[in-house]
């Protein structure tokens, strides 16, 4: 993309009522606009990192088996008034009549949307294991929405629902999303802490939070130092294999690491102290293990091997899709702006060009633009008339992990400078060598 042809409305100061660094980096990068309270434009900066989270966090459910769908971002009340939530979720659900009087809601989950399309398809206990997931906005009517996309109104979530005929087949599903997270987090470049937690509005007894250290966040949280080491890599999962997920699971599970609302203080003070840690997280997903509490209320069952009839196991998975963006921030920035970490980054490359209008380098810009793109990534090439000072601010702000400046003494040489956005070291090369290097 050419910076000359784009939309990217950067803003030159800092926005007052933004309280913390990733609310306001991403005002002044112009990656949103605040519509209402809550509720954002995603400016196309923001849109393309948002697009990227949602790739890999596709990409990660189907490998481990889950099948994507999309419902409606608009309920009827009478699921929920199957369920019993309708009156219980209380004021933050959206309540909306249409031109018919007809009671709907803008949907703050889907569990109950869910066990209908389960309900009105599925009899035989041959079509389970079953786990259904799609990428899709939600309302919460939040009585303080703040830090931006953090706790916004209107957000990206992903939510995941398994299908199973047993309690054992429900817990080894748990254990399969567990896994998917861990990746799905690590593949972001972020440490997402899984920590056992409080089930709240959705229910049920088996529940884990996945959260980033952030001293923003706003869950408190207890952890063993050792636990943040704990990686997947490159480790390949057979998510059918139920000892190595469930193995995997109780690896990142046995050190202790908590929220405020299950830390139990004798368990926490058994730890050496010297590995005792207090902090702060932001929750970036939840999985849930809830049985049979929707299956039971709205008359989902299988057909049993027995000729009997059984209500469906079930637990719902979720991942804050857009408060992601804002959590990658919030982990990844310093004093001059944004440092995208290379798997989610909008751009791969910026290219900066000290002398538009100079033909050696324009020539060299364009070339680098070229092999970029036939190397299939995504430069960002600033062809702006601007100031040398102008073009190095906008790089440094909006954050790519790379920039190469190319500029007339460098070029009559032979030489382009490629610069690390995130250790601030520059190293003078060829054009060849700085794609090679990027790529
Ligand atoms: N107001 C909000 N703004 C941004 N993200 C949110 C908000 N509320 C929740 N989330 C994100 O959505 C994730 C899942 O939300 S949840 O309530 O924990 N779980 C569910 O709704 C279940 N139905 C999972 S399918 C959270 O972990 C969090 O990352």
């Amino acid at each position: 993309m050419r910076l000359s042809r784009y939309f990217l409305p950067v803003l030159k100061e800092t926005p007052a009522d933004a309280q913390i660094a990733s609310h306001r980096l991403m005002l002044r990068a112009g990656m949103i606009k605040q519509q209402q309270a809550g509720i954002y434009s995603w400016l196309p900066l923001g849109f393309k990192v948002l697009k990227r989270i949602e790739q890999i966090v596709h990409e990660e459910q189907v490998r481990a088996g889950h099948i994507p769908l999309l419902m409606p971002t608009l309920q009827p009340a009478d699921l929920w008034q199957e369920s019993g939530r309708y009156d219980a979720y209380g004021p933050e659900m959206l309540r909306i009549k249409d031109r018919h009087g007809r009671d709907m809601l803008y949907g703050p989950t889907n569990e109950e949307m869910i066990t209908d399309i389960f309900r009105s398809h599925v009899e035989s206990y041959k079509s389970l294991p079953l786990t259904l997931y799609h990428i899709q906005w939600k309302f919460r009517d939040e009585v303080r929405p703040r830090f931006g996309v953090m706790r916004g109104r209107e957000f990206l979530m992903k939510d995941g629902y398994n299908f199973d005929l047993t309690k054992e087949d429900a817990l080894h599903a748990y254990n399969r999303h567990m896994v998917s997270y861990l990746r799905t987090y690590e593949r972001m470049g972020l440490t997402a802490i899984p920590m056992r937690a409080d089930s709240g509005p959705i229910g049920g007894d088996d529940t884990h939070e996945f959260l980033v250290l952030a001293e923003t966040g706003e869950s408190e949280v207890f952890y063993d130092v050792q636990v943040p080491d704990l990686k997947l890599g490159e480790r390949r999962v057979d998510y059918d294999n139920r000892d190595e997920v469930a193995g995997i699971c109780e690896e990142f599970t046995t050190l202790y690491a908590r929220t405020d609302e299950t830390h139990d203080e004798a368990l926490f003070n058994a730890i050496p102290e010297e590995r005792r840690r207090v902090g702060r997280g932001i929750e970036v997903g939840q999985i849930f293990y809830f049985g049979t509490k929707y299956s039971e209320a709205m008359g989902a069952s299988v057909n049993t091997p027995d000729q009997g009839k059984v209500p469906v196991h079930m637990g719902s998975h979720g991942i804050g899709v857009s408060r992601l963006v804002g959590a990658l921030i919030e982990a990844n920035h310093d004093d001059k702006g944004i440092i995208w970490p290379e798997g989610v980054t909008p751009f791969h490359v910026g290219i900066v060009n000290l002398k538009q209008g100079d033909v050696s380098c324009d020539s060299a810009c364009e070339a680098l633009y070229r092999a970029f793109v036939e190397a299939g990534l995504e430069p960002l090439y600033d062809d702006r008339a601007e100031r040398a000072g102008a073009k190095f601010a906008t790089m440094d702000l909006i954050g790519l992990p790379w920039r190469i400046t190319v500029g007339p003494r460098g070029i009559a040489s032979g030489k382009v400078e490629l610069t690390s956005r995130r250790t601030g070291e520059s190293e003078e090369m060829s054009s060849e060598e700085a794609v090679e290097k990027v790529a």
